[in-house]
């Protein structure tokens, strides 16, 4: 059971609020200590009007499961002493604009989004604010509604995108790290992120158009044709885009350790796909894609896995 506390080391009255109230929101509100977390509502919520809080039932990774209730931000409530934004890529930056009025300059913001692209879009679009991203290994679902499990123990990295951002990043972990998970800086983000980008790049897109768990795609013959031409793709991106490059071997022997580490699950891409929901394609192949037209690497496999995903998907 998570304690009541404060986050001493954030400024103002040491809040978290989230905004994107998912899985990935629901798993850190479930650890981060009662009463210093709210989640952010997609309408305002006035003490007369609309419900005051999330309620659900939270399957933690060890040790039983619990109801958690989360306060909804009131319209009227002072605003919160960090943003942690835990929307899906796409909806990210609107999200933040819809919510950015009530919040002070100099308030920390850390996005979760998986995949990249969004990140840079918000930084460029409020530059002098403090904006952080987090690269997180931890794995949430809702297989029922109203219940949400930790699924997959994990590890979160944190770093600055933005130059004021700098200054927070030791309080924003130490803020994080109330919840019990672990939680790391980093000052090489970007880097960080691509290492995420690489394993869904190589997983997510192929278990949509198999509709298979990831572990299968390893001996599946349309994965096989095309995994090593992705991966060349992906090193000579990456090499372009940040400097840095691994080789495409290596990417692919850690794009197929993470796929036999979680081989019976299904990611989120064939779980958006099934359920109808836009898929973040536009942030992991897409992005690869885009990035590769930019710098003039070709790039032919990533651009036939986001035809492919954009086809089966809304
Ligand atoms: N789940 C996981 O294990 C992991 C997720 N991630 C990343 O975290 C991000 C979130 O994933 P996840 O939690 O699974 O996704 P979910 O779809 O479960 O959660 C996203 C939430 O954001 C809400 N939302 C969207 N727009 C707004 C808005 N304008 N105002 C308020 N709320 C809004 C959605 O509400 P509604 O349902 O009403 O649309 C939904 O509750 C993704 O980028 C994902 O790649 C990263 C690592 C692991
Ligand atoms: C690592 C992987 C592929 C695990 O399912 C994932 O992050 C996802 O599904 O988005």
């Amino acid at each position: 059971m998570a304690t009541p506390g404060n986050n001493q080391g954030l400024s103002g009255n040491g809040r978290i609020a989230i905004l994107g109230a998912g899985s990935m929101g629901q798993l850190w509100a479930g650890y981060l200590p009662t009463g210093t977390v709210t989640f952010i509502p997609r309408r305002k919520v006035t003490p007369e009007t609309g419900k005051p809080a999330l309620t659900y039932t939270f399957r933690r990774f060890e040790g039983p499961e619990e109801v958690v209730t989360v306060p909804y931000l009131l319209a009227t409530e002072a605003p919160p002493s960090l943003l942690m934004v835990t929307t899906k890529a796409g909806d990210t930056l609107g999200a933040i604009e819809s919510n950015l009025h009530d919040l002070s300059p100099d308030t920390p913001i850390v996005l979760f989004q998986n995949g990249l692209g969004c990140q840079q879009a918000v930084a460029e679009r409020w530059p002098q604010r403090p904006i952080l991203a987090a690269s997180t290994t931890e794995g949430a679902n809702r297989p029922a509604p109203g219940c949400t499990v930790h699924a997959g123990k994990g590890e979160t990295w944190v770093g600055p995108l933005t130059k004021s951002a700098t200054t927070h990043l030791t309080q924003v972990v130490t803020a994080l790290g109330t919840s019990g998970l672990t939680v790391h800086a980093e000052q090489d983000i970007q880097r960080r992120l691509w290492d995420k980008l690489i394993i869904n790049a190589g997983i997510n897109a192929f278990t949509a158009i198999l509709d298979c768990p990831n572990g299968d795609i390893l001996a599946d013959p349309f994965y096989r044709e095309h995994i090593d031409e992705l991966c060349d793709e992906i090193s000579k991106v990456m090499k372009e885009d940040i400097g840095k490059a691994l080789p495409s071997i290596t990417i692919r022997e850690r794009i197929e350790t993470v796929a036999r580490k979680t081989a019976r699950n299904t990611s989120s891409m064939r779980s958006d796909r099934r359920r109808g929901r836009p898929t973040e394609i536009d942030f992991i192949n897409g992005y690869i894609v885009g990035r590769g037209h930019a710098l003039g690497v070709d790039v032919p496999t990533n651009q036939m896995l986001t035809n492919c995903i954009k086809q089966l998907s809304p």
